[in-house]
Parts: structure tokens; C-alpha cells; sequence
């Protein structure tokens, strides 16, 4: 049965008064039990004991490098991040590679990475080429991607979105045939490059016809990194008002350094899925200036100290961070992994 959250529920659930708890805070280990203390639930209210996090690098991070990453290297980062723990990891796109010639490699990845257990690797489809390519080269998931912004729309697919809408209830209908899980992205949920503010009845609209076409799991994604907790809640309102809570996952690019508290208000809004992107890799090509997704390192760190489970084990996922940043030449993309190479020490609390 599926329980529809109303926005005043949602208020009740914001406001609950928790009780219990008599935990330690722990900032660098998985938590051995849920919630701590010193944590004011009364503040946080019910926030998930457990958070999945989708790991989005291989793919949303590594779209939008300049350099064209190896397929051997993409393949040992999904492998680290497997390792990790994670348990979804977005593998890559079967989008026209004369648009994102980063990923051409898509069929290769998908090859190497089949007896890779432990995960589901969904990929992006933007048609139903895309789809038939994804399934073809041994896909179980995929993922489509629509916009609330016509213009970042046009820019990103090439189609209104109305158009998109058209397309993608071919791809779920398809996938739908082979009892594949369609994931649904919505880009621009605060604001877009060139319309600047997107009103939230626009998010709603979009998330709602991707809910009905089938989508399990509907990320809203602030795509430029605009948002802060007074534009995200609004956004967050009109959507669950619309789509029940466990369907949604909130994606968030770090630009301006909201991401954390974005991630946070979602999560006391009853979301339990994020996205992020190890060491903060990513961007978007149809959006200058976007900066990575928030780091999933840094993800883990803030959801250890809130004492909530996500099964990850920050030490290994810090070294699938390193190895990419290594073979990109730069240094460590998340807050994390800078802290702690100062403090090498703490490494060993891990
Ligand atoms: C949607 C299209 C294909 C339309 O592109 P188009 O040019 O309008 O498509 P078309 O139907 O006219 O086809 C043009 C050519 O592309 C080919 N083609 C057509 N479809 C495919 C396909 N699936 N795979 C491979 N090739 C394809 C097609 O066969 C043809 O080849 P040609 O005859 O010229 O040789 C194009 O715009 C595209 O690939 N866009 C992808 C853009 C993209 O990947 N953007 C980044 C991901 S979205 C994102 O980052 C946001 C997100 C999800 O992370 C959330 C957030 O951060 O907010």
C-alpha cells in the first residue's frame, strides 16, 4: 500500500519530538547504533536511520572532464567504489557520444563491470536508442533525465519537455516490458543557468509525470548548485505533496557550499536516498560554472556523525577518491579527504 505524505504530516514528522537514544557521537566510523545523544532529535526530528546513497562519479563526474578518462580507469573506480560498500553506482550514459564524447565508452564499461557483484550500475538513456544500447550491452537499470527548465531542456537533450515527457513514457514502457527499474532525474529543481529561479509547481509537475510513467526513484537535482535550505524546502513542499517521500533522492551540486545543509533539511523532510559524486567530481556540460555533486566522502562523514547508517566504509571510499584524483592530476575533491591527510592520525579511527 502506498501512503501518500501530506504536507501537514510532513510538518508533524519535521517537528516530532524523539525520544531515546544514549549513543556517542562518532564522526569517522559507521555508527554501531542509530542516533546519539548528544545529537538534539528534538532539532533534527525524524531523521532515516539509514541513508542510500547513490554514487553518481563514473558517471555524472567523469561527463564532464575534459581529459577522456580510460576505460580501465573507470572500470577500477567503479570497482573501489564497489569495494567501498556503495551499492548503487551510476556507471556511465549511452547518450550520442557527439555530445558527450566522455562516455562514449559506455558498451566497453558495461562489458568489464558485468560480473562485478554487490551493486546495481543504472545507466543514463535519454531515448529509446539509448535504452536498447543500455539493454543490449547487459543493463538491469536505467536511469532518464527530464528537466523543469525548458531552456536547460533544450540545451541538455535537445527537446521541450513536453517532448522529453513523450520520449521518456516510451523508454518506461520499454523498460517496463523487461521488468527494468527506470530511475527518473529532474534537473534545475531551484534554479536553471539562463531562466534563473524555478518555481517549485514546475518541479512538482515534472516529478509527478515522471512518477506516473513508472519512475521508482525520482532524484531532484540542483543542477547549478544554486539552492539553499530557503529555496530547497519550498521545492521539497510542492514535490511530496505530489510524490511519496521514499520515491524521491535529492541531488545536489556543491557550488555554492550548500550542499550539506540541503542534504540535511532533506533528510529531516523524510528523504532517505542522495546522490553524490566521490570526491565532489562533476559538473555539467550544458551548464558553465556548475561545480562538482557534493562529495560522497563528505556525505559519509556528515551522516556518521548524525549517527545514521549508510554501510560505507569512508577509509575505502577515500582511496577510490584518491586513485581518480590521481590519475586526474589534481588534488582531493572532497573537505574530507583534505582534513584528514593534515591530520593523518585520525586516518587510523577510520
Ligand atoms: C538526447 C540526444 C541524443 C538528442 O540529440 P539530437 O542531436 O537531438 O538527436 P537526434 O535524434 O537528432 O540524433 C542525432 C544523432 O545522435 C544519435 N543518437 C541519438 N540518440 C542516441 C543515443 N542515445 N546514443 C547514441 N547516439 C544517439 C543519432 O543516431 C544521430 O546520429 P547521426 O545520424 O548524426 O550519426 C542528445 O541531446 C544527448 O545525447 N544528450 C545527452 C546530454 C547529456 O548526457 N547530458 C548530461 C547528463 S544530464 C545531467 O547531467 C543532469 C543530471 C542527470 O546529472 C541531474 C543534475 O545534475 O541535475
Amino acid at each position: 500500500m502506498m501512503i501518500k505524505v501530506s504536507r501537514h504530516m510532513m510538518r508533524n514528522m519535521y517537528c516530532a519530538v524523539a525520544r531515546g537514544g544514549g549513543l556517542e557521537p562518532c564522526y569517522f566510523s559507521s555508527p554501531r547504533r542509530h542516533f546519539t545523544s548528544s545529537i538534539n532529535k528534538p532539532v533534527l526530528g525524524n531523521i532515516p536511520e539509514f541513508v542510500k546513497i547513490v554514487e553518481v562519479g563514473p558517471r555524472d563526474g567523469l561527463q564532464n572532464e575534459k581529459q577522456i578518462v580510460p576505460t580501465d580507469v573507470k572500470v577500477r573506480l567503479i570497482q573501489m567504489l564497489v569495494s567501498s560498500g556503495l551499492t548503487v553506482v551510476e556507471a556511465t550514459s549511452f547518450v550520442s557520444p557527439k555530445w558527450v564524447p566522455q562516455l562514449a565508452d559506455a558498451k566497453d564499461v558495461m562489458e568489464a563491470i558485468r560480473n562485478v557483484g554487490g551493486a546495481r550500475f543504472p545507466v543514463l538513456t535519454p531515448n529509446l536508442k539509448g535504452f536498447e544500447a543500455a539493454v543490449a550491452a547487459g543493463a538491469k537499470e536505467v536511469a532518464i533525465f527530464a528537466s523543469a527548465s525548458e531552456s536547460f531542456s533544450k540545451s541538455n537533450i535537445n527537446c521541450s519537455i513536453e517532448d522529453s515527457l513523450r520520449r521518456y513514457r516510451d523508454v518506461a514502457s520499454a523498460a517496463r516490458k523487461l521488468s527494468i527499474p527506470v530511475r527518473g532525474y529532474i534537473s534545475c529543481v531551484v534554479g536553471c543557468p539562463t531562466e534563473g529561479a524555478v518555481p517549485p509547481s514546475q518541479v512538482a509537475y515534472v516529478a509527478k509525470e515522471l512518477y506516473d510513467m513508472g519512475c521508482f526513484d525520482i532524484s531532484l537535482g540542483d543542477t547549478i548548485g544554486v539552492g539553499t535550505p530557503g529555496t530547497v524546502i519550498p521545492m521539497l513542499e510542492e514535490v511530496i505533496d505530489v510524490v511519496p517521500t521514499e520515491n524521491l533522492a535529492v541531488h545536489f551540486h556543491d557550488t555554492y557550499g550548500q550542499a550539506l545543509s540541503n542534504i540535511l533539511v532533506s533528510l529531516q523532510m523524510g528523504i532517505s536516498t542522495v546522490d553524490s559524486s566521490v570526491s565532489g567530481l562533476g559538473g555539467c556540460p550544458y551548464a558553465k560554472g556548475a561545480s562538482g555533486n557534493v562529495a560522497t566522502e563528505d556525505v559519509v562523514y556528515m551522516l556518521n556523525g548524525l549517527g545514521v547508517k549508510t554501510n560505507i566504509d569512508l577509509q575505502k571510499l577515500m582511496l577510490a577518491g584518491d586513485f581518480i584524483c590521481k590519475h586526474l592530476g589534481r588534488s582531493p575533491g572532497s573537505k574530507t579527504a583534505v582534513a584528514l591527510s593534515k591530520v593523518p592520525a585520525q586516518t587510523s579511527k577510520l
